[in-house]
């Protein structure tokens, strides 16, 4: 079966002001199975928001493709979903009205039936007694729950997740990870979850990308396979502080991250795999 998404020998570069180049993506090539969930860490400005614009079509890459489904991504497709780090809600929309804003500017109205699966995607994210409050009558956990069910509500094939929880306090990202989790669980998705946070990445995904500093490359790929459904309990996994670890040699210490880490790696998958 071919991937979902694909990328192929893609590099980007942007034009400057005195007619030079920054090359911001150099040569990355990874693929996404359907239902796969993805998590891309790394250091700021190696090029992670220029992926997720490649990705979402709205840019195209100087070399390479970007593939989705097999054809080449030249424009925003209704087959993508994107959850932004700030959920950018209008303020003077109650909650069922920003959910169901995108559908109402896409096509200028909304049926019954797009309102009922808003309401569905509402409870879903948690929200049910909440539909009618104002952005401002809401804490910044329920503001992302709200960015999230608008993009679910479009029953997008893939989502793209952008920092989500980065504005978040540390307890209430923690508490959006489990959220996410559940919310997946009910209705799976492909999802690519950009994030700063290694635990994050360890906790919620099957596949980890790491990218190096500018130009951005891809400097590892790993498989995450703690067993699912994941909870708080997995975090004590003593195979989650591996993985951490690798990940981090790799950000931190990219030249020693060598045999005996990925060998632990490779240890811990295999014993994971024959539980
Ligand atoms: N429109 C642009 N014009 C010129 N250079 C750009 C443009 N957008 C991004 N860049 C450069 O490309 C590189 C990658 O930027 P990008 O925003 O993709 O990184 P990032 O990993 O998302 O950063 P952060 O983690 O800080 O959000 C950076 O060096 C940035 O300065």
């Amino acid at each position: 079966m071919q991937p979902y998404v694909s990328l192929k020998n893609v590099s980007h570069s942007y034009p400057t002001d005195k007619g030079k180049s920054v090359l911001a993506l150099q040569n990355v090539s990874f693929d996404i199975e359907k239902h796969q969930f993805v998590a891309v860490v790394g250091p700021s400005g190696c090029g992670k928001s220029t992926l997720l614009r490649l990705l979402s079509g709205l840019m195209m890459p100087t070399e390479g493709q970007v593939n989705i489904f097999g054809t080449a991504v030249t424009e925003p497709r209704d087959e993508i979903g994107i959850v932004f780090q700030q959920p950018t809600l209008l303020p003077w929309l109650n909650v069922t009205e920003n959910v169901v804003f995108p559908v109402k500017h896409k096509t200028g109205r909304v049926s019954s039936q797009t309102r009922s699966q808003a309401q569905k995607m509402i409870e879903m994210v948690g929200l049910a007694d909440f539909a009618k409050r104002m952005p401002n009558e809401l804490s910044g956990g329920m503001q992302q729950r709200v960015g999230i069910a608008r993009a679910l509500l479009m029953d997008p094939e893939i989502l793209i997740m952008d920092e989500p929880f980065s504005a978040l306090d540390a307890l209430t990202r923690e508490e959006m990870g489990f959220e996410l989790l559940r919310i997946w669980n009910e209705s799976p998705k492909t999802v690519l979850f950009i994030t700063h946070s290694i635990t994050e990445a360890v906790l919620l995904a099957d596949k980890v990308l790491i990218m190096s500093p500018r130009p951005g490359r891809l400097s590892a790929q790993i498989d995450i396979q703690l067993p699912r459904p994941r909870s708080a309990e997995t975090i004590h996994d003593p195979a989650f502080a591996t993985y951490a670890s690798e990940i981090r040699q790799h950000i931190y210490h990219p030249h020693k991250a060598g045999e005996d880490s990925k060998a632990s790696v490779t240890a811990i998958n295999k014993k994971l795999v024959n539980l």
